[in-house]
């Protein structure tokens, strides 16, 4: 392969996805010397395969489904399903056919430098580069910083690596919804394709391993999401166990110990997993086998290397992968004087219908981290507008409180908006607001989130 020579800059950035391209992105308009590497596309997988294709996937199945409850609230509608606009948005406004024409010009005029191709860490300050046609080799002077997200992670199922199966990146670029899917995994992947192509006519099933959706959150969570789902005709099942997949003309056989599901479509939504290994970086003397890059709270991996974003595990979310960049931009500009990252009020949402919004802590988490807990629930339907609203209220807020402190450590608005109103419990969880402050509050009738009041006034002993 040609030698296209070594060059040199300030800093390196490995990864131009969303915390990529923040940090280089600010770095260059601070004036110093930035390379930018991508391998893929500039915007990584949230503006391409992820968050923006998946939420305009959402809303069109969301509209369908308000459609349908016109007739228990407003007369007569019907809905004719036809994935041809979804799939147009997602080529043209989304993606612009998944091309990142813009992001690299967006870049440059920010002052950066970039190159498309494969960067792999040979040492603390160089990145070996492999590009179309050759390699080179880049110095930083500064540092290096990683951020090159990671990729699915397909589970050793006997036959899986056999098969046609799909990943995020496939069922996104879908121009029309399957006959029937099986959905392997309940998390937010795997639960928000499966509603959206369900409410678009797909045949779904959903196979959890665990014993309910979204494991990490609160119980609760799961289990509403999975009682909409039922209700809504898909198949879920939690506590399965997969013996095998495989394909054939008449589309996939995945076998359970539940039984045997055949679909058109078999959608892999089991996790991802960063590549150390591709990324070079036993060479500044990391495990590549770790499930993430160790950093500490200002991103730094060793001196002159710093990692963020979704290969760091601290929440595989964009908003963390922007945040993380700021922090390790700051660490930068500064040498050494920035702010620490703190993941207290880490917010996440899973955009079902309903809606599961979420920040800090839950319950068990609290209490494995020894506070002595308090919770507070109000369901949505009794809260006087999920009751206006009827059709599709399914939902609660559920508030976890640090009883010696008397402030909350973490909450849950699933509901319709229930990411919205999870804007108030992150702003509480995030600034240490008293519970009794909350209380004083006034919250505005009838509005979601003044659910949030009810659950205050159920915060009661969980001792
Ligand atoms: C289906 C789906 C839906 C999602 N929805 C949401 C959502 O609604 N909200 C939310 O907050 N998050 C969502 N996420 C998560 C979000 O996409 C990620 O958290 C975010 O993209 C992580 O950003 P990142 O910069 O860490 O990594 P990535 O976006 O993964 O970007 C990393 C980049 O590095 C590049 N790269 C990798 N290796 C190399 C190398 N050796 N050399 C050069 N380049 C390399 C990759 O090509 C990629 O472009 C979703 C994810 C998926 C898959
Ligand atoms: N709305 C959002 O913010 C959003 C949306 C999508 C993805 N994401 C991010 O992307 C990350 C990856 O999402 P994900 O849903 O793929 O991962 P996940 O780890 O959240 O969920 C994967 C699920 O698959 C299950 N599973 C694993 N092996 C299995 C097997 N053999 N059989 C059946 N089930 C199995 C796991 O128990 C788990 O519940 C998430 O952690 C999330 O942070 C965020």
């Amino acid at each position: 392969m040609a030698d296209t020579g070594t060059d040199t800059a300030d800093v390196v950035v490995v990864g131009m996805g969303p915390g990529g391209e923040a940090l280089a992105g600010s770095l260059a308009g601070a004036g110093m010397d930035v390379v930018g590497v991508e391998a893929a596309l500039v915007g990584g997988e949230c503006p391409y395969w992820g968050c923006i294709p998946t939420k305009m996937m959402v809303r069109a199945s969301d509209a369908l489904a308000e459609t349908r409850r016109v007739p228990e609230l407003a007369g007569t509608a019907e809905a004719f399903p036809d994935f041809a606009p979804v799939a147009r948005r997602i080529r043209d406004e989304a993606t612009t056919d998944w091309d990142d024409t813009a992001a690299v010009d967006r870049f440059l005029g920010q002052g950066g430098r970039f190159v498309r191709g494969t960067g792999r860490l040979e040492g603390a300050d160089t990145v070996r580069v492999r590009e179309e046609g050759g390699e080179r080799l880049i110095r930083a002077r500064t540092g290096v910083v990683v951020a090159a997200g990671t990729v699915p992670f397909a589970p050793p199922i006997p036959g899986l690596d056999r098969v046609p199966y799909w990943t995020n990146r496939d069922a996104v670029r879908a121009e029309k919804a399957p006959g029937s899917l099986c959905v392997i995994g309940g998390g937010p992947i795997g639960l928000e394709f499966a509603q959206a192509f369900a409410r678009f006519g797909t045949r779904v099933s959903v196979l959890e391993a665990q014993d309910r959706l979204l494991g990490p959150e609160e119980p609760e969570s799961g289990e509403l999401v999975a009682g909409v789902l039922s209700r809504e005709g898909l198949d879920v099942r939690t506590g399965v166990r997969i013996t095998g997949v495989a394909h054939g003309p008449g589309g996939f056989a995945v076998e359970t110990d539940h039984g045997r599901i055949e679909a058109e479509r078999l959608l892999v939504a089991t996790g991802r997993r960063p590549d150390l290994e591709g990324l070079g970086l036993a060479s500044i003397g990391l495990d590549t086998s770790a499930r993430a890059i160790p950093v500490d709270e200002r991103m730094r991996v060793a001196p002159g290397v710093w990692a963020l974003g979704d290969i760091v595990g601290r929440g595989e979310f964009t908003h963390v992968s922007v945040y993380q960049a700021r922090i390790a931009a700051q660490d930068i500009l500064t040498g050494g004087e920035g702010p620490v990252a703190d993941y207290r009020a880490l917010p996440r949402v899973t955009f079902t219908d309903p809606e599961v919004g979420a920040v800090g802590l839950t319950e068990d988490r609290a209490r494995e981290q020894g506070v002595r807990v308090r919770t507070g629930t109000a369901q949505v339907p009794s809260t006087a507008r999920g009751w206006i609203h009827e059709a599709g209220n399914d939902g609660f807020i559920k508030l976890v409180e640090d009883r010696d402190a008397g402030v909350l450590v973490g909450a849950t608005s699933a509901g319709p908006n229930g990411g919205e109103v999870l804007g108030a419990l992150s702003v509480a969880v995030h600034a240490r607001t008293a519970v009794e402050v909350l209380r004083s509050m006034i919250y505005a009738y009838p509005t979601f989130h003044r659910g949030i009041e009810d659950a205050l006034n159920d915060l009661v002993s969980g001792d």
